[in-house]
C-alpha cells in the first residue's frame, strides 16, 4: 500500500497553523514558521500561543523553521504566507521542492505592485506545479477550536482536487471542489474590502440596515468584477463568495472588520494595523483592486471608498455619507 501524502504548510500564522492542525489529524504534517520560537512552541507545547492563544494543537503536528526540511517533507504544499510576502518566501523553497508537488494557496490578497493573485504568484515561482487554493468562511480561531465549517478546494485539475479533499476534511470540516479558481480566489480577496466597510459601519453605529446594504452591494461589485475578468458568477453565491463575505463582515474575530472599526475610532491605517498585530489583507488590497476595476471597466464604489479611507484621503464618517449618495441603477444590472 502506498504511504499517505505528507502535507507541508508554509507560514506559521493563525491560518497556516489552523490548516496544519486540520491536516495533522489525517496525515503526517509539518509546518514552517520563520520565527523559531513559534516552531518551538508548536513542537514543545502543542500551541501557537502568539496567534491562537491557548487552543491546543494535535500532538502529531510538527514544526520547523528550516525551509529545506519543509521542502524535503512535502508531497503537498499549502502556502499560508500573506500576499505581500509570498513571492519572496516561495523563492526560498522553489528549487528544493519535487516538481510534481501541488501547491495550494491559503492567502486572500493581491500582490502589491503586480496585482497578481496568490495562485498566479505560486505559478510564477513554482512553474509546472499543479496550483490551487483552499478558501471559504473560515475564521482561523474557530477552525482551530474545532467549530464546524466548510471550505472549497479550487483547482483546474479534478484529480488533484479529489486527492487533496480528504487531507483537510474532518467530521466538522467539509471540503467541496470547484474548478473556478479565479472566482473562488477573487471571492476571498474582495470580501476583505467589504469587511473593512462593515467594521466601519460597526464603529460608526450606522445600523444593521446600512450594513446589510453594504454587504449586498459589496457582493454585487465583487461579482461584477469577477464576471468581467472571466469568473463564474455562481461562485460568488457560494462558500468562497457570499459565505466568506458573511463570516468576515459579521465576525468580531475578523481582522479586516476590526481594522474598519479601528479606523472609525479615528486611528490611522498604520496605527490600526499595528494595533491588530496580524495581517488584514484588505488594507493593501483595496487600492490594488481599483487598478483591476479600471483595467476591466467595472464600477466599484465600495472598494473606491474603502481605498480612500485606508489611504487617509477620506474619513470613515465621510465615507458613509458618500456611500449613501451613490446613485442607484437597476439592482439586477448590479450597477
Ligand atoms: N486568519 C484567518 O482567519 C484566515 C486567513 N486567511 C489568509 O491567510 C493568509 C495568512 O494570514 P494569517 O495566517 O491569517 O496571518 P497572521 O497575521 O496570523 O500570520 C502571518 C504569518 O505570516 C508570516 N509572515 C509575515 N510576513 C512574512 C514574511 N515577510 N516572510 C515570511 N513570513 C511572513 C508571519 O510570521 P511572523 O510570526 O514571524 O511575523 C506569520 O507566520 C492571509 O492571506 C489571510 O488573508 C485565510 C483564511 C482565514
Ligand atoms: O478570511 C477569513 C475568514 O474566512 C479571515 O478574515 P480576516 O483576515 O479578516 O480575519
Amino acid at each position: 500500500m502506498s504511504r499517505s501524502l505528507r502535507v507541508a504548510v508554509l507560514g506559521g500564522g493563525s491560518w497556516g497553523t489552523s490548516v496544519a492542525a486540520l491536516a495533522a489529524r489525517n496525515t503526517p504534517t509539518l509546518i514552517w514558521a520563520r520565527d523559531s520560537a513559534t516552531a518551538d512552541d508548536i513542537n514543545n507545547n502543542h500551541r501557537n500561543s502568539r496567534y491562537l492563544g491557548d487552543t491546543p494543537l494535535p500532538d502529531a503536528l510538527r514544526a520547523t523553521s528550516d525551509v529545506a526540511e519543509l521542502a524535503d517533507f512535502a508531497d503537498v504544499l499549502a502556502v499560508g504566507i500573506p500576499s505581500h510576502a509570498m513571492r519572496e518566501t516561495l523563492g526560498r523553497i522553489a528549487d528544493e521542492l519535487r516538481p510534481w508537488v501541488p501547491a495550494i494557496s491559503l492567502a486572500k490578497g493581491l500582490e502589491p505592485g503586480t496585482r497578481r493573485r496568490p495562485t498566479e504568484v505560486i505559478a510564477d515561482c513554482l512553474p509546472g506545479h499543479p496550483v490551487g487554493l483552499l478558501a471559504g468562511p473560515n475564521i482561523a480561531g474557530e477552525i482551530a477550536e474545532g467549530k464546524a465549517a466548510a471550505a472549497v478546494i479550487a483547482t483546474k485539475d479534478e484529480r488533484v482536487a479529489t486527492a487533496l479533499q480528504p487531507l483537510f476534511t474532518s467530521k466538522v470540516f467539509r471540503v467541496y471542489r470547484n474548478d473556478d479558481v479565479l472566482g473562488c480566489e477573487l471571492g476571498g480577496i474582495l470580501k476583505n474590502i467589504v469587511a473593512i466597510a462593515s467594521g466601519m459601519a460597526e464603529g460608526l453605529d450606522v445600523g444593521d440596515n446600512t450594513r446589510a446594504m453594504v454587504l449586498s452591494r459589496g457582493l454585487a461589485e465583487m461579482t461584477r468584477l469577477g464576471e468581467a475578468m472571466g469568473a463564474n458568477p455562481r461562485s460568488f453565491a457560494g462558500l468562497t463568495g457570499m459565505g466568506d463575505l458573511i463570516a468576515t463582515c459579521t465576525s468580531p474575530r475578523s481582522r479586516n472588520r476590526r481594522l474598519g472599526e479601528l479606523l472609525a475610532q479615528g486611528k490611522t491605517t498604520t496605527e490600526a494595523v499595528e494595533a491588530l498585530g496580524q495581517v488584514a489583507e484588505g488594507a493593501k488590497t483595496a487600492p490594488t483592486v481599483l487598478e483591476l476595476a479600471t483595467e476591466f471597466g467595472v464600477r466599484m464604489p465600495i472598494a473606491e471608498t474603502v481605498a480612500a479611507v485606508v489611504m487617509g484621503q477620506m474619513t470613515p464618517a465621510d465615507a458613509y455619507r458618500g456611500l449613501r449618495q451613490v446613485t442607484p441603477g437597476t439592482e439586477t444590472d448590479m450597477g
